[in-house]
């Protein structure tokens, strides 16, 4: 139990605990104002029984000449009024708890995906290449709310609701302490032995509810994401049926879990009836007289509207917190240290670029992905002067994209050194380092957004530089084509993934997003493959027009591509096995170079 509410504590923000503790103070409170409602009934029946027990009694002869009443009759409404009054107020109370626990925990549970979803963007390129997109969002978005509602709001209530129970039983002992042992004992063993049968279930339920969650949204993102293929190929049913079963198994164990937290409801109901009859004869048997017997019964049946579902809420909030704990350990696994993590930019904080003036230089890299045996880069040592630009060929596999996400300080080296001029790449300046590049991957992503958006992705519209975007358009090639194909020009919503526009298309406004900050150092992997020959020849002209002003790393399978380069190296598995420029690897001899030329490597 102190587990997992140390679990549910690192849930919460830190900044947040003193909350929790007013929270506390007010539970305490409505729990000491409902037991008065139910107290203050007992001498309203008392003199209403038998109005000369204002004379017998002690405490109601204080209370009567103390408020200076002058008739039973007045005394009587008096105490009707003031019973009245504590217990709305002990319910108000209850309402305002209640209001507060869920809004402290709906406010928990958006800081909650709030911090998640900085973890997870702090977290290294590397972490997100041995996880699923559709778990990391589903995580944010749907396991943080399972977590605080079923984890944290349920902690709430259960201290509440113990809370109350407590005061209750207090007050029956106080005035019948045997039969208010009887109440206690009976519906605490009932519930606790139901929980106990129910615990380990419980748990698995709650296991198998969280991979059932990841199975299905992975199968969803899946189907989405390759809904062209799927079609083609007539995998619709086979999708549907992936789906249909952790699906099925997760509304189960939803349902299944919430039926147990309900079910004693109905049996504790009947008990408590019949109970209620018996604590009756009970007390008729003893003196018999109404005046003893009915303020007993008043409190005692006041009493009970409030035990019953009080141990009812405690029982199904220990529940819920068991189903849940899975789900609670989900997020902490993912929310716990980050050793890693790098520190995100702040906004309106542009890193200083760090451009190289002189060379780029890497010695003896070697990079294992991780879980792999076979190093995709083996020692490997390279100078790329400053100002100039370079090619990488090789055949695939060969590990020129992975050399490329080293060098953009993407994937940390096993071993060995990136030197930017003299200054060695460390954690403390990749930022710098990367405010300094422009990048256009194999794969382009692009948002379901304006063309502008796309080309100055990410940043606020407020903050876009307009005739920077159409500089680094018309480098691109794109420019012409964005004003007279498109109907609303640079404004035009290209769809997800780009899906309104072609292949090509699509890469040159990864191009001029690369280009839309006007880096110092641009990095083309695989940038146009996807462009025809015009097109491709046009945008190269444009990249090779600004060599000599910035460092150009161009990786390609068309070597034509790389033809006007400064200097070409061709990696073959993980090693430079040959470098220089076009005229000195042609005429080599039996080179790599020779057979990829002619197609044959
Ligand atoms: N995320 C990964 N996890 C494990 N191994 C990987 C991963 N990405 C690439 N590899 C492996 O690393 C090696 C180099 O891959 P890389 O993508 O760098 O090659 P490449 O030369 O760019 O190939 P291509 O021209 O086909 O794009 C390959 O053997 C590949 O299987």
């Amino acid at each position: 139990m102190f587990k997992a509410l140390a679990k549910i504590k690192a849930l919460l923000d830190p900044r947040d605990y003193t909350k929790v503790f007013v929270l506390l103070f007010l539970m305490i409170v409505t729990a000491f104002v409902q037991t008065a409602g139910i107290a203050s009934v007992m001498p309203f029946l008392a003199v209403l029984s038998n109005p000369d027990i204002i004379d017998s009694n002690i405490w109601l002869r204080k209370a009567f000449d103390a408020l200076k009443f002058e008739s039973k009759d007045r005394f009587l409404y008096f105490l009707g009024t003031a019973a009245f009054v504590v217990f709305v107020s002990g319910t108000a109370l209850q309402a305002l708890t209640q209001w507060a626990i869920t809004r402290y925990s709906h406010l928990q549970q958006y800081e909650l995906s709030r911090r998640l979803m900085a973890g997870y963007l702090r977290q290294p390129y590397s972490f997100f290449l041995n996880r699923n997109s559709g778990d990391l969002a589903k995580n944010v978005l749907q396991e943080t709310a399972q977590a605080i509602n079923g984890g944290l709001m349920p902690a709430m209530r259960l201290a509440s609701q113990i809370l109350l129970a407590g005061a209750i039983v207090a007050l029956l002992i106080a005035i019948y302490p045997v039969l208010a042992m009887i109440i206690a004992l009976t519906l605490g063993s009932v519930y606790g032995l139901i929980y106990l049968l129910a615990r380990t279930w419980l748990n698995k339920i709650g296991q198998d509810r969280v991979r059932a969650n990841r199975e299905r949204f992975t199968v969803a993102a899946e189907a989405f994401a390759g809904s062209k293929e799927i079609r083609l190929l007539g995998r619709e049913f086979d999708y549907l049926e992936r789906y249909r079963n952790p699906s099925k198994r997760f509304a189960k164990h939803q349902a299944n879990s919430i039926l147990l937290q309900n079910l004693p409801q109905y049996a504790i109901e009947a008990i408590a009836f019949g109970g209620i009859l018996l604590v009756v004869l009970y007390l008729m048997d003893g003196d018999g007289r109404i005046e003893t017997v009915l303020p007993l019964i008043g409190a005692y049946g006041l009493a009970g509207r409030q035990i019953i579902p009080a141990f009812q809420k405690i029982f199904s909030s220990f529940a819920q917190m068991r189903f849940n704990s899975a789900a609670v350990d989900n997020i902490l696994a993912d929310l716990g240290s980050q050793p890693d993590s790098i520190a995100l930019p702040q906004r309106g904080k542009e890193p200083q670029p760090l451009i190289p003036s002189d060379r780029i230089m890497l010695r003896d890299i070697t990079y294992h992905y991780p879980g792999s045996e076979e190093a995709a880069l083996k020692q490997l040592s390279l100078t790329i002067q400053a100002n100039t630009t370079v090619g990488f060929v090789g055949p695939s596999g060969a590990g020129k994209s992975t050399l490329v996400d080293l060098l953009l300080g993407l994937l940390p080296a096993d071993k060995g050194e990136i030197h930017i001029d003299d200054q060695p790449l460390t954690e403390a300046n990749t930022r710098n380092w990367q405010a300094a590049i422009g990048y256009v991957p194999q794969h382009i992503f692009l948002a379901d957004q304006s063309v502008t958006s796309n080309i100055a992705l990410g940043l606020p519209e407020s903050q876009i530089d307009q005739a920077a975007v159409e500089r680094a358009a018309r480098l691109a090639n794109l420019h012409d084509f964005v004003i007279s194909q498109l109907s609303q020009g640079y404004d035009t919503i290209i769809g997800e993934r780009g899906v309104r526009l072609s292949g090509g298309q699509r890469q040159r406004i990864g191009i001029a997003r690369a280009l839309y900050r006007d880096p110092a150092v641009i990095f083309f992997d695989e940038a146009t493959s996807a462009l025809d020959n015009a097109t491709e020849r046009a945008v190269m002209e444009a990249i090779h027009n600004l060599s000599g002003t910035k460092t150009i790393l161009l990786v390609a399978h068309r070597l034509s591509t790389v033809k006007p380069c400064d200097c070409i190296y061709v990696l073959v598995e993980g090693v430079i096995a040959e470098q220089g420029n076009w005229n000195e690897l042609i005429r080599r001899e039996g080179s790599h170079f020779q057979k990829l030329a002619s197609g044959l490597d």
